[in-house]
């Protein structure tokens, strides 16, 4: 069973500075929650608080109904983290495994088998005799978290996982990670500054900016309804618009109605739309009047900026801009299920 994480009223400095405002986070037994934020919005320091690294300046955080100001062997048994960097010592892959092991004094034998389980989890295995310094990224990512899973912790703390890993592998990596999670209730909080690692294994995601939580919701509910254009812009919209809401609850550009309605109160908005979700269509069509500036090829799909009306990025299917010139007109429409209307700030 994983254990119950609490944040209350937590204030945090680093450089005398505050860096961590939280006044209550709470991750339930075995809940998988992700934290996404830009560089330097208190991440590592959160992740640092709940593995008892350091105790909060004000404020409490418990694990499993114990403060981490007291620290503790027990609380460390229980928690694991795997921090930015690997970490690995320069002996063998399977030396840096069993090494936690021979801390908790496990049997020689028992510590071999434990070891190799881990690293057969995380696919890692046939690098056992390899020295750990010599392997690549990818490979010390995942000999590091068989380190940390080796001890059955049951709470896994991640600093950016998958970093510096290339989007092929990163998918792997996740998979992977998600398997030799799939039978155990771990309790996991990972961070990153990338909303397609945070929305992956997350059953919740908590956003923070500037040291405080900004939104906390499930995967879904922030790629449907970001409470605002800093996160939209995190969790990857391509566009952000200003648009006005009129009476009726059409959404317009300037006077021209983009064909999007909404619930909003008449008034200034801000419409977030994926660059998947821009479609052009033929200049004799309804829409918002715009001039392609620019074309360029991306995987699966061509970039396409286009100024006028509105400024936007689109990605437009290689089968449907055979039309789509640099310099030629078009109208944009957009795709109501990848456009979040936001209240403007
Ligand atoms: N040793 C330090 N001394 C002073 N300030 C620090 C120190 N470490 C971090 N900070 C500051 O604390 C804030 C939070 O840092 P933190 O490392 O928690 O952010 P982060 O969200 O994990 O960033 P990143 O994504 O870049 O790792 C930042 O403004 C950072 O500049």
């Amino acid at each position: 069973m994983g254990a119950e994480l609490t944040v209350r009223e937590v204030r945090h400095r680093r450089g005398g500075r505050e860096v961590l405002r939280i006044d209550r986070l709470d991750v339930a037994p075995g809940e998988r929650v992700s934290v996404l934020g830009p560089n330097g919005a208190g991440k590592t320091t959160l992740l640092r608080l709940l593995a008892a690294v350091e105790p909060p300046h004000a404020g409490q955080v418990t694990v499993a109904g114990h403060s981490t100001a007291y620290g503790g062997v027990e609380l460390r048994r229980q928690v694991a983290y795997a921090t930015q960097r690997a970490g690995l010592l320069s002996t063998s892959v399977l030396r840096n495994v069993e090494l936690p092991l021979q801390w908790r004094k496990v049997p020689r034998r028992r510590r071999r088998e434990l070891a190799m389980a881990a690293l057969e989890r995380l696919r890692v295995a046939h690098l056992a005799d390899r020295p750990a310094r010599a392997l690549s990224g990818g490979e010390q990512q995942r000999v590091s978290l068989a380190r940390a899973l080796v001890l059955d912790p049951d709470v896994l703390l991640l600093d950016e996982p998958a970093a510096g890993l290339d989007a092929r592998s990163r998918s792997a990596f996740f998979a992977d990670l998600d398997q030799a999670l799939a039978d155990r209730a771990i309790t996991v909080v990972q961070v990153s500054h990338r909303a397609e690692e945070a929305l992956q294994l997350a059953d919740r995601v908590v956003v923070l900016l500037g040291g405080r939580v900004h939104q906390d919701g499930t995967p879904e509910e922030l790629n449907r309804r970001p409470v605002d254009a800093s996160v939209a812009a995190l969790v990857g919209y391509e566009n952000l618009v200003d648009a006005e809401v009129g009476p009726d609850g059409s959404v317009l550009v300037g006077r021209t109605p983009t064909g999007l309605t909404t619930s909003h109160p008449a008034g200034p908005v801000t419409v977030a739309a994926f660059a998947s979700g821009v479609q052009l269509v033929p200049a004799d069509w309804p829409g918002l009047p715009v001039r392609i500036t620019r074309v360029s090829p991306g995987p699966g799909h061509r970039s396409v900026t286009v100024s006028g009306a509105v400024s936007l990025l689109a990605h437009v299917p290689f089968q449907a801009t055979a039309s789509l010139l640099t310099g030629g007109s078009a109208r944009v429409v957009f795709d109501p299920a990848l456009t979040a209307i936001l209240p403007r700030a």
